[in-house]
């Protein structure tokens, strides 16, 4: 579980993050969204200790996160960011590597290049593997920033620990197909003891896949539960100063936000 308790962040005048709490369970899928400049970015950063906060507690579990060991924070969470160029010239293969880093001392070992294989496999870029990360496509860096995340929080057998996925705009280059089977692919790792907090500005995609949604606004969370209620007229009228209009969808019976 991840909990959060009354988070506030300025940078100079600005309050960025605004007496913000939650709590996070392992096992749901929670997406966040809100209009741009509200606060989702921020608030993963706090989450993630990238960020301090000037007030308030976060705690993994029952520890709080400042008092965790950093070598066991890179074991147990993992973040991507919206930024996907790197300041090296690597290539594909060693990008994923840098997601086993916390696991091996000089030399990746066997299993840690079998480990980042499948991860390539699951975001369907192995055959890009000697490739170099520079001459990739916004999407297909995208994907190979995923493999790394994915290949950091690898579950050994045996190991039941509370995993922690923190993806800004994962899916922000990716493609419709892809777009689904990343979602498909994270949601199927959240069953997996996993907290998951995953920003996306899709309404729709949000009221597929996610089971926890945070609505955010001004620094603040407008509303959070479960997808349906809080991604209703009133809010999204509100937040995104646009009126929606829901249909159902004509074979799953889903609620689908048009506009
Ligand atoms: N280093 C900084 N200095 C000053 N203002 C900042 C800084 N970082 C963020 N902000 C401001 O804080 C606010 C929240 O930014 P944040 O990136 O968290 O928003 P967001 O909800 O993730 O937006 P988007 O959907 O556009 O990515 C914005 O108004 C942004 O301009």
């Amino acid at each position: 579980m991840l909990k959060a308790e009354h988070l506030s962040f300025q940078i100079g005048r600005q309050t960025l993050i605004d007496d913000v709490s939650l709590t996070l369970l392992p096992g749901e899928f929670t997406m966040v969204l809100g209009p741009n400049g509200a606060g989702k970015s921020t608030l993963l950063k706090l989450l993630t200790g990238t960020e301090t906060p000037k007030t308030g507690q976060i705690y993994y579990g029952d520890q709080p996160l400042p008092s965790i060991p950093l070598s066991i924070q890179a074991r147990q969470k993992a973040v991507l960011s919206q930024l996907l160029s790197l300041p090296f010239d690597l290539s594909v293969s060693e990008v994923v590597m840098m997601g086993r880093y916390p696991y091996f001392d000089l030399n990746p070992t066997v299993q840690d290049i079998q480990i980042a294989d499948s991860c390539l496999e699951a975001v369907g870029m192995f055959s890009f593997k000697t490739r170099a990360f520079a001459s990739l496509s916004g999407g297909e860096k995208q994907k190979v920033h995923l493999a790394r995340v994915l290949a950091q929080l690898y579950r050994q057998p045996g190991d039941e620990s509370v995993k922690y996925l923190f993806l800004d705009e994962p899916i922000s280059a990716l493609d419709i197909h892809y777009q689904h089977q990343i979602l498909g692919l994270v949601r199927e790792l959240a069953t997996k003891n996993m907290v998951v907090f995953v920003i996306v500005h899709d309404i729709n995609l949000a009221l597929q896949y996610a089971d926890n949604v945070i609505l955010m606004d001004q620094g603040r969370i407008f509303n959070i539960g479960i997808p349906e209620q809080v991604l209703n007229t009133n809010a999204i009228e509100t937040v995104f100063k646009i009126r929606p209009y829901f249909i159902t969808h004509p074979e799953t019976g889903r609620r689908v936000m048009i506009y």
